[in-house]
């Protein structure tokens, strides 16, 4: 079975290992969106991190408490192992909020090298989008902490960013464009538009 394997930096890939790509950012930055329509442009897995939070965790945030570093640990552990798990199966797009670098660091652990995709936007676009939302847990209230928490992937993480105003067409369109440019396998599998 291929075996998630670091050989170029915190994104690269062996041979063998299907590249594995975080979408990561705030609380209504557009990760799922992003990550949904960008997994089906590559023909890829889809997870997503909430769909792994134990119902404490939920409950917290429902009432607008702030999911501390101790909540947190066993979610992206058990996220990492999903992600690690599908990319056995072919490339994954996983739509996680990995506020912190440790937080990504766990993810790393479990799953293997990530390319990370950062969506950013100023508070006030995603305030009201997230106040916009219906049936979701997650109260808007809870974005400056969210913003508190955010540690922005650095030059070691070599992250895509990407201005979260932008279509979600149009972002899962970059995102392909440059991770096809990383895993040149990926633009054979794209579809949905031109990603070269
Ligand atoms: N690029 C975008 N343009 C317009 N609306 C968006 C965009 N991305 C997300 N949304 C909307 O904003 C809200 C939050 O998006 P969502 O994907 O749930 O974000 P997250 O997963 O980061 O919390 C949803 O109602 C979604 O439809
Ligand atoms: O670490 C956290 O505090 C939470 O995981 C949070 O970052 C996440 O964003 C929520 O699960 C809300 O879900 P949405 O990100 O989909 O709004």
């Amino acid at each position: 079975m291929a075996k998630a394997k670091q050989v170029r930096g915190m994104g690269g890939m062996d041979d063998a290992a299907h590249p594995a790509i975080l979408v990561m950012g705030v609380s209504g930055s557009g990760k799922t969106s992003v990550a949904v329509a960008l997994a089906e442009r590559l023909g890829a897995l889809f997870v997503e991190a909430d769909d792994h939070h134990p119902p404490a965790n939920v409950a917290a945030m429902a009432k607008g408490i702030p999911l501390t570093d101790e909540l947190r640990r066993p979610w992206l552990e058990a996220v990492g192992e999903a992600v690690a798990e599908r990319r056995a199966e072919g490339p994954v797009v996983l739509a996680c909020s990995a506020l912190k670098r440790r937080y990504r660091d766990v993810l790393r652990r479990r799953a293997g090298p990530l390319d990370v995709v950062h969506l950013t936007a100023p508070r006030a676009l995603i305030f009201g989008r997230m106040a916009a939302r219906r049936d979701h847990f997650m109260p808007a209230a809870l974005l400056d902490s969210q913003i508190a928490d955010l540690e922005a992937p650095g030059p070691a993480e070599d992250p895509v960013i990407l201005d979260a105003a932008l279509p979600v067409d149009t972002l899962a369109r970059h995102a392909a464009t440059a991770l096809a440019l990383r895993h040149p396998r990926l633009a054979t599998r794209s579809h949905g538009g031109n990603v070269g």
